[in-house]
C-alpha cells in the first residue's frame, strides 16, 4: 500500500491524489506487530528504544493531565505492554509522583524488554511500591495505568486479569490504558470476556481499528496517538479514520468547485403518497449545500405538496394527476427529464415499495447511463433484483442503514467488524462506493481499504436523517466529482450540524436541525 491513493475526480481532471496522513491510519494488531518487528529487525531501532519512546510520550501525556505528587497505580502484565507501563512508572517517579506497581503474572516471566525495564526501575533510589496482584490492597489512587495486555491478547482474559479489570472499572480515578484497553480486541473492538473501561487510551505507533468498531468506541475513551519511530514504508492501514482536516485538505478549492458544478444538476427521484417528507428533506438538504440546481422528479399527484414546501426547487411532474407513486409507465418521461442537463441522480427516499415502483426503479437503473446514488426504498428494489443490469458507465453510491445492508447482501451481520468486512468485499466486487450507516459509518470503496467515522453517526440510521444524508451526499458528489469525498463531506457536515444544535439546544434533534 502506498502513501496516497488514486481517486479520479471527474472526466477532465487529471488523476487526483487523496492524501491521508499516517495518524489517520487504523491498524490491526498484526499490522502493529509488523511495524514493530520490521523497525527492529530490518530498520535497526531496537525494541527497548521503541518502548522507551512509547513510555516517554505516554508519561508526557499523563503529566499534562495529572498533577505531580499524585499517587498512581500501574498494573503490569508480563509482556511488552507491562514494559511500557514500567517505563512510565520510572519516568513519573522522577517527577515526584508516588508510584505503586502491581504485577499480574509476577516478575519471573517478564518479556526481555519488560524485564530490563523492571531492573532499571529497581535501580532508582526512589521509594516505589512493587507487589503482586495477590498482595494488592486497594488504596485511594489518583490515577490508574493499565499495562496488563496490549496487542498480545490472544483469548478471553484469564483469571486474575479479569479480577483486576473488575477492580479498575469500579474506581473513580482516571484510567490510562497503554496501547489498548486490556481485554479489548484491537482488531474487532469486541470485549474478550471483560475489558478495562478507559478514560484515555494512549495508542502506540498507530491507532488500532478496534477502537472504532463494536464496543471499542465506548471502551477506549479518548484516544491519543503516541507516535513511534516507524519508517513510513512499514505503515499499512486496515482502514482510514475520516477526519475533517484531511477531508477539507483533499476537497477541491472553492474556485474549482464552482467551475465543476456549473451546469450540473442533482436529479432527485423521491417521495410517494404518505412519504413526501422524505423527498422534502432530501431536496432541502441538497439545496442547503449551496448546490445551484436541484430538480425533484415527482408523480404528478404529489406536485401540490412540493409546490408549497419546496419553493426554490425545480419540480418535474410525471404521469397523471392521480399518480402518487412511481410506475413503469413513467419511465420514458423520467428518462427524458434526465437527459435535459448533465447531472447525477439520487433515487430512493420515500418512493415506497409498490411492485410497480420496484420495477420502475430497476428499469430506470438499467436505462440511465449516468451516476446514481441509491438510497432507502431504491435499495430495497436493488435487493429484490437478482442480476443487476446497470451500465458500466454508471458510478454508484449506495447508502444503506444496517437493515438495508443485510437485505442487500442477504446475510446476517452480527457485529460491526463483520459489517466492515462485508462492506469491503461488496464494494470491491461490484466496483462501487457504499456508505454503510451506523456506528461507525463505514465508507467502502473499490480500493478495498474502507474509511470509518471516529464519532457517533448512529443518528443517520433514524427516520428522516437518512434522507438528509442522501441529499447532502448527492450534492457533494456533484460538487467534488468524487464519490468518496462526497460521503466524507456529507457525514462531517451532518455531524457538525448536530454538534452545533446541541451547543445551544437540549431537546431532541430533528432532521431539519442538521440541514
Ligand atoms: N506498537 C508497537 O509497536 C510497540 C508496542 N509495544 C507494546 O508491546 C505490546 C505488545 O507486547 P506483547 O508482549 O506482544 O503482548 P502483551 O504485552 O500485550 O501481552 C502478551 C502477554 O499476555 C499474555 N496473554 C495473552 N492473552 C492473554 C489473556 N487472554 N489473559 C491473560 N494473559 C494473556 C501472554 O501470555 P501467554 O502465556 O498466553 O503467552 C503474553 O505473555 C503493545 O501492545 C505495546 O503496548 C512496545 O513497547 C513499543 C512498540
Ligand atoms: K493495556
Amino acid at each position: 500500500m502506498s502513501y496516497a491513493k488514486d481517486v479520479n475526480i471527474g472526466e477532465n481532471e487529471s488523476l487526483y491524489m487523496l492524501k491521508i496522513p499516517h495518524p489517520y491510519y487504523l491498524c490491526s494488531a498484526e499490522q502493529s506487530r509488523f511495524m514493530d518487528e520490521k523497525t527492529i529487525t530490518e530498520f535497526g531501532i531496537d525494541g527497548f528504544t521503541l518502548m522507551e519512546i512509547a513510555g516517554t510520550r505516554a508519561a508526557d501525556f499523563i503529566m499534562s493531565e495529572i498533577p505531580a505528587n499524585s499517587h498512581g497505580v500501574f498494573f503490569c502484565g508480563k509482556g511488552n505492554n507491562g514494559g511500557d507501563a514500567l517505563v512510565i512508572a520510572r519516568l513519573l517517579s522522577q517527577q515526584d509522583f508516588n508510584i505503586t506497581v502491581c504485577f499480574l503474572s509476577g516478575t519471573e516471566d517478564l518479556s526481555p524488554d519488560a524485564d530490563k525495564n523492571f531492573r532499571l526501575l529497581q535501580k532508582l533510589e526512589t521509594d516505589i511500591q512493587v507487589l503482586k496482584w495477590e498482595d494488592f490492597t486497594p488504596e485511594d489512587y489518583d490515577f490508574i495505568a493499565d499495562g496488563m495486555l496490549g496487542t498480545g491478547l490472544n483469548t478471553e482474559v484469564r483469571a486474575l486479569y479479569s479480577d483486576a479489570i473488575e477492580y479498575i472499572n469500579k474506581q473513580k480515578a482516571p484510567v490510562f490504558s497503554l496501547d489498548v484497553p486490556t481485554g479489548l480486541n484491537a482488531d474487532t473492538g469486541q470485549i474478550m470476556g471483560s475489558a478495562v473501561q478507559s478514560d484515555f487510551t494512549l495508542s502506540f505507533g498507530a491507532l488500532k481499528i478496534g477502537f472504532y468498531l463494536n464496543e471499542g468506541f465506548d471502551t477506549a475513551g479518548e484516544v491519543i496517538l503516541c507516535e513511534l519511530s516507524f519508517p513510513n514504508k512499514y505503515k499499512n492501514p486496515a482502514s482510514y479514520l475520516i477526519d475533517e482536516e484531511w477531508v477539507d485538505a483533499n476537497s477541491p478549492s472553492r474556485e474549482k468547485k464552482k467551475h465543476k458544478y456549473d451546469g450540473g444538476v442533482l436529479y432527485i427521484i423521491a417521495g410517494s403518497e404518505g412519504l413526501t417528507g422524505a423527498a422534502v428533506l432530501a431536496a432541502k438538504s441538497a439545496w442547503s449545500t449551496g448546490l445551484g440546481a436541484v430538480v425533484l422528479i415527482t408523480p404528478k399527484g404529489l406536485l401540490e405538496v412540493y409546490e408549497k414546501q419546496l419553493v426554490q426547487i425545480i419540480k418535474k411532474p410525471i404521469g397523471d394527476h392521480d399518480d402518487v407513486y412511481f410506475k413503469e409507465s413513467h419511465l420514458a418521461d423520467v428518462l427524458e427529464v434526465l437527459k435535459e442537463k448533465p447531472g447525477k441522480l439520487l433515487i430512493g427516499p420515500g418512493i415506497g415499495r409498490h411492485e410497480e415502483t420496484i420495477r420502475f426503479t430497476q428499469k430506470l437503473l438499467t436505462a440511465f447511463e449516468g451516476d446514481s446514488l441509491i438510497d432507502a426504498d431504491a435499495l430495497f428494489a436493488l435487493s429484490k433484483w437478482e442480476n443487476w443490469d446497470i451500465p458500466d458507465s454508471s458510478d454508484l453510491i449506495l447508502t444503506p442503514h444496517p437493515g438495508e445492508l443485510k437485505s442487500l447482501l442477504n446475510k446476517e451481520l452480527s457485529n460491526d467488524h463483520e459489517r466492515m468486512e462485508a462492506v469491503i468485499t461488496f464494494a470491491k466486487q461490484n466496483g462501487l462506493t457504499i456508505l454503510s450507516k451506523g456506528m461507525p459509518s463505514i465508507v467502502g470503496t473499490e480500493s478495498g481499504v474502507p474509511y470509518l467515522t471516529g464519532y457517533d453517526t448512529r443518528v443517520f440510521s433514524r427516520a428522516g436523517f437518512g434522507d438528509v444524508l442522501a441529499g447532502k451526499t448527492g450534492a457533494f458528489w456533484l460538487k467534488y466529482s468524487s464519490a468518496e469525498l462526497a460521503c466524507f463531506q456529507a457525514l462531517l457536515n451532518g455531524y457538525k450540524g448536530s454538534k452545533q444544535y446541541f451547543a445551544t439546544n437540549s431537546g431532541s434533534l430533528e432532521p431539519m436541525d442538521i440541514i
